[in-house]
């Protein structure tokens, strides 16, 4: 049997991207795709797949209700993500998220929801060299004195910094032990110096042109480490969306990141 799918967020560059890969792999079918623009319009015959028609629906729970698929995939953006995430606990489906802005205290939200009825994943990056990125970043972390991050993003994207870049201080910041400043920095334009994560500045790039990218730069006395990561598509993320999809059947509850999915 095939895992049916809904992806929430079907007309936007990622739902699309993964629209694309279902009707790539044999396992899925899409059974239904939300979006609140072209409404009504058939997603396959918009991407120009040779596929059944499946119409853009603009109500998650609507169509939930009515196609009551085994996963939905969601990609949307933070100030919806939250309430589709009640919403598909709510009919006790299993959930791919990759939408980010999603903080500690919503991950204790999603928890307290879902009482380990549904299977989910959040991941802010399904890119494998990005996971081995913010890996590697994690254990350079244990040896470089400090660090700071540039997040470079097309220009149309909403959130800053990346969802990706917080979760790298999040795992740098638990390896890294930070000297005290021995200067007190004057800002003299507000921002210069990026915001904090984790007392890790996070510096955020937005530029046509650009996918997403991430360089993490270390300090050390007479040296710097950069670790740098592209996408320079989105088909970078697909094969990540896959296996969060196809890992479903083994996991309890929530992961928060595709490395836990992953034996690195
Ligand atoms: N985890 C990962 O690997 C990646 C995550 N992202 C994240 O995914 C999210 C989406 O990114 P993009 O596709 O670039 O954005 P986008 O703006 O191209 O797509 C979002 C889509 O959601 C739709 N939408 C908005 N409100 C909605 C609602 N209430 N119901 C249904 N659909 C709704 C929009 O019409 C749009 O088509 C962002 O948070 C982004 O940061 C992006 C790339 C990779
Ligand atoms: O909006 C994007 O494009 C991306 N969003 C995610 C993030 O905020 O980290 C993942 C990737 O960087 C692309």
């Amino acid at each position: 049997m095939k895992t049916s799918i809904v992806v929430s967020g079907a007309n936007g560059r990622m739902g699309q991207a993964v629209v694309e890969m279902i009707s790539e792999v044999d396992d899925f079918k899409l059974v239904g795709a939300v979006d609140v623009t072209e409404v009504g319009k058939d997603i396959h015959q918009l991407l120009g797949l040779d596929e059944d028609p499946v119409k853009i629906t603009e109500n998650l729970a609507e169509t939930l209700e009515e196609v009551k698929p085994d996963v939905v995939v969601e990609f949307t953006n933070p100030q919806v993500v939250m309430e589709h995430i009640q919403t598909t606990l709510e009919y006790n489906i299993d959930i791919v998220i990759g939408t980010t802005g999603i903080t500690e205290a919503d991950l204790t939200k999603i928890e307290e929801w879902n009482q380990d009825k549904s299977k989910i994943v959040i991941a802010p990056n399904f890119a494998i060299g990005a996971i081995l990125m913010m890996n590697f970043a994690q254990k350079a972390a244990k040896f470089m004195d400090d660090v700071e991050i540039i997040e470079l993003h097309h220009d149309n994207k909403i959130d800053a910094p990346s969802g990706t870049a917080i979760k790298t201080a999040e795992l740098i910041g638990k390896n890294l032990d930070k000297p005290d400043k021995e200067v007190e920095e004057i800002e003299k334009l507000e921002g210069a110096r990026g915001g904090l994560q984790d007392k890790i500045n996070i510096h955020s790039v937005r530029l046509p042109g650009l996918v997403a990218h991430q360089e993490v730069i270390f300090g050390g006395e007479g040296q710097t480490l950069s670790l740098k990561h592209d996408s320079i598509n989105r088909k970078s993320f697909m094969p990540g969306v896959e296996l969060a999809i196809k890992k479903l059947v083994d996991i309890d509850g929530v992961v928060y990141g595709l490395e836990n999915l992953i034996d690195l």
